[in-house]
């Protein structure tokens, strides 16, 4: 087909996410990616639910909808004879603005990385055992704030906040700007207060994937978190990729996860299969310079869902919760720069002949993630990006 020509790896016919795009004078609207092109889908699919500037509505309208969408999207583009038909609804990314793709309504972030956990365990609380107590027991997680998600692309300003000093604390621009390279995942489907949802619905809930930078001031981090949890270390701008890959599109990418010692509690018990096999990224001005194995991740998105339910909370269209940072056994698989630097003491030393412990302002960091499609094909992650602005000078 004409547009596959150009096809871009990992966003083929299998892959299909969903986005939110603009092109002027036109509002924001519902759009499928096929290789470098976005499909728009109020046109083609006739329906009001896509002609939003957000996917919420799309999402909200449960797993037998996707389905049906994913099919009929699928079919207007393997389709020879729909081509003409087809053709003037479909765009060039370049031409295009990509919109922050959901509306979030909550935001979760976890900590389910056992090799994440046990090196900042070991950074920040070098006395103590590396794990908490609990850490075995349930995927720790917190509270982010859902209103400073950002899609990619969006600038990063470094943010300015009470650094630990010998002397006590300074009010000052953060000197230990870091990423976390983290998958998220989103819920469409909402669930009852009171009602918990178990892992093995996970699939009736949560619509699909996205990467996610979860930007953490580690100065501002280390010194407000004891003993509520990061706030406004993390707060200033979570970054997510523009594009949400849906479940179905990740199917030939499940594995199991890893044994679980001691054996989770029966509400937390994990479904088979219940991993992905995703290859993540880092990249550090144009450089890779980390690759985390999702696939290790000791506590699976099925877990994470149990967990954050298990008390009866409600889950709403357009939560997302994000795995924590991911990060595999060796060195080169860290997902965070306080993790690959060892807290800024062996810093990274660039192609460029540069220098790196934290992020300084200019950088750009690029996360990216590939995963095994149907029929020996790739599923690339659409990635997400950020570059760091100066901290406001004014009080
Ligand atoms: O272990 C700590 O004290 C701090 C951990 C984090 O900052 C990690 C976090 O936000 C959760 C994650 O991304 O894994
Ligand atoms: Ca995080
Ligand atoms: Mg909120």
């Amino acid at each position: 087909m004409v547009w596959l020509d150009e096809e871009q790896a990992g966003f083929g016919i299998e892959h299909l996410p969903y986005g939110v795009f603009s092109k002027a004078p036109d509002a924001p609207r519902v759009g499928v990616r096929i290789a470098g092109r976005v499909l728009d889908l109020a046109p083609v699919l006739d329906d009001e639910v896509f002609a939003a500037g957000e996917l919420n509505g799309f999402m909200s309208r449960g797993p037998a909808f996707w389905r049906t969408t994913r099919d009929r999207v699928t079919e207007l583009l393997d389709d020879p004879r729909r081509a003409d038909a087809v053709a003037p609804h479909l765009h060039r990314i370049e031409d295009v603005r990509l919109h922050l793709p959901f509306q979030v309504a909550d935001y979760v972030d976890f900590y389910c990385s056992l090799e994440h956990a046990s090196n900042l365990g070991r950074i920040f609380r070098p006395d103590e055992e590396p794990l908490k107590p609990n850490w075995r027991h349930l995927p720790v997680g917190y509270h982010g704030r859902a209103g400073t998600v950002v899609v990619s692309g969006t600038p990063v300003r470094r943010p300015r906040g009470l650094l630990g000093r010998p002397g006590g604390p300074v009010f000052g621009p953060s000197e230990r700007l870091d990423i976390e390279a983290e998958v998220g995942f989103v819920v469409g489907t909402p669930s009852r207060l009171g009602e918990p949802v178990p892992g093995a619905a996970f699939a009736d809930h949560v619509f699909g994937a996205v990467l996610v930078n979860d930007w953490s001031a580690r100065d501002i981090q280390a010194f407000e978190y004891v003993p509520l949890g990061p706030f406004l270390g993390k707060s200033f701008a979570t970054s997510v990729a523009a594009w949400v890959t849906p479940l179905a599109a990740l199917d030939a990418a499940r594995v199991a996860g890893p044994r679980q010692d001691p054996p989770p509690s029966p509400h937390l018990a994990r479904g088979e299969a219940a991993g992905l096999n995703l290859m993540l990224e880092v990249a550090l001005n144009g450089e890779a310079v980390s690759r985390p194995p999702f696939a290790g991740m000791y506590w699976t998105p099925d877990q994470m869902l149990a967990h954050m339910t298990a008390n009866g909370a409600a889950l709403r269209t357009g939560d997302l919760f994000a795995s924590g940072t991911v990060s595999g056994a060796a060195a080169a698989e860290r997902g965070s720069l306080i993790e690959l630097t060892w807290n800024g003491a062996e810093p990274l030393k660039l192609a460029d002949g540069g220098r790196r412990a934290f992020l300084e302002d200019g950088d750009e960091v690029v996360l990216s993630a590939t995963a095994p499609g149907p029929d020996g094909a790739t599923i690339a992650l659409a990635p997400v990006a950020g570059r760091i602005e100066p901290a406001p000078t004014s009080r």
